[in-house]
């Protein structure tokens, strides 16, 4: 099933407001009981043919570490079958039946609250999204050049990139089904399946996972990104959701550069009960790194993260500073950095694309967390990324608390994007 189908088929089955009769409730139900007989491990009944078609279920290594971090999933899961295996054989058929019915309702529940996030967290995109379409589908007459040119705008402003407006266009060019198009309502189907279709498509090879050391060893996982972009909220939050996972987790705070960078990873860590190594103000940040990659590697840490201090793309000093982290990094551990997770804030739209070029030139940059959704009326930032960068989106920040930085799900993100665009 494509990206577009598991969209109609939210659109019309998981509406939050529109499930809650017990009628369509026993719909979802057998929908997500036939799709859990092929299901391995995820959470989301929903997401796994998305995951199915971008490779990522055969990923065993990384998915022991996502099973840990859904732990309000696990929880839910987990009820319905400690209390069956305490009941006893005799027990009549119609109350497995119920008890069956409720463990889906239990799954519908965390699938639907992972989406309520979601679509809290693009609300504002959701509106810019729409806002501009209306507007543009308000000057609709006919399918002709000018009809291209204001959809070409349309989308550049809504921050999906130059190339990937471009792309949308030359394609919808071919559309016969477009040209056929009467109403505005099935002008704007044809343009959002389009969208979604090609996004699904720039994403086939895509590795959203996130890669951990084999064995047990311990994992790093270095940040970088420019000022204020998010970097250590985002290692706070990460923090966070691993130690309640069960990880031990240790805190490198290698910004020396800026005074209280120090001091607020330091917070984040006593919030999320965790150690941090810091060095003194202006002090090398390739030491602190030394001695928080020893440290972790001598006391068997899980994960350590390092905070890096906000780099200026064309101040070459910090760029080679970078590489200098890494050099020390890898001396000690030789597989180290195990990502490479480049900051972006999805408010600054294209320039938040220009940084990822000039990141990805010069450091081996691994996957994104694109912070800052929640304060955005442009969510084309993900299409623009995920066609003109190759870089997989791995995580999204919804906001400032530690629970709203949450694992990047397609399915989920272009629901709550364009569920109101879709008739
Ligand atoms: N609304 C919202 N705010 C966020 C999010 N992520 C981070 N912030 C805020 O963005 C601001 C900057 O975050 P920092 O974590 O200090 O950014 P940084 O990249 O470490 O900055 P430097 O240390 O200067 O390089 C803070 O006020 C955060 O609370 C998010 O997802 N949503």
């Amino acid at each position: 099933m494509g990206l577009f189908d598991i969209f109609r088929k939210k659109k019309n089955n998981v509406e939050p407001e529109s499930t809650t009769t017990s009628e369509s409730l026993s719909e979802l139900q057998s929908e997500s009981l036939s799709q859990s007989n092929s299901e391995t491990t995820t959470s989301s009944a929903l997401t796994q043919p998305v995951m199915e078609q971008v490779g990522l279920v055969d990923e065993h290594e990384a998915d022991e570490w996502s099973k840990a971090l859904d732990k309000k999933s696990e929880a839910i899961h987990d009820l319905p079958e400690s209390e069956s295996e305490s009941e006893s054989e005799s027990e009549s058929e119609s109350e497995s039946e119920s008890e069956s019915e409720s463990e889906s309702e239990s799954e519908i529940e965390v699938e639907r609250n992972e989406q309520q996030v979601y679509d809290e967290g693009l609300k504002k995109s959701r509106t810019g999204f729409a806002e501009r379409f209306n507007r543009f589908l308000a000057n609709f007459r006919t399918v002709d050049e000018d009809f291209f040119e204001d959809l070409e705008e349309t989308l550049v402003g809504a921050d999906v990139g130059f190339d990937m407006a471009i792309k949308i266009s030359d394609e919808l060019r071919e559309e016969v089904k477009l040209a056929n198009a009467k109403r505005k309502e099935d002008v704007r189907d044809v343009i959002i399946k389009k969208m979604v279709d090609l996004y699904e498509a720039d994403g086939v090879n895509e590795d959203t996972q996130m890669h951990f050391a084999p064995n047990g060893s311990t994992t790093v996982i270095l940040f970088v990104g420019v000022n204020g972009v998010g970097k250590t909220t985002t290692i706070g939050k990460l923090a966070s959701k691993y130690q309640q996972a069960g990880k031990s987790v240790l805190l490198a705070a290698a910004d020396t550069f800026r005074a209280g960078a120090t001091k607020q990873l330091q917070e984040w860590g006593e919030r999320a009960n965790v150690p941090v190594v810091a060095g003194k103000e202006k002090a090398d940040p390739a030491s602190v790194v030394f001695e928080a990659v020893a440290k972790a590697r001598d006391e068997h840490y899980d994960i350590l993260f390092v905070d890096t201090a906000g780099r200026l793309q064309n101040n070459v000093n910090l760029m080679q500073e970078l590489e200098k982290m890494k050099r020390i990094i890898q001396r000690e551990i030789p597989d180290a950095p195990h990502e490479v997770l480049l900051v972006l804030d999805a408010t600054t739209g294209q320039n938040a694309l220009q940084q990822a070029k000039l990141f990805k030139d010069s450091s081996d940059v691994t996957g994104i967390v694109l912070t800052k959704m929640d304060g955005t009326a442009k969510g084309g930032i993900v299409f623009a990324i995920r066609n003109e960068m190759h870089l997989p989106v791995k995580w999204i920040g919804f906001g400032e608390k530690a629970s709203d930085l949450r694992e990047f799900k397609p399915d989920e993100f272009v629901y709550g994007l364009f569920k109101e665009l879709v008739s």
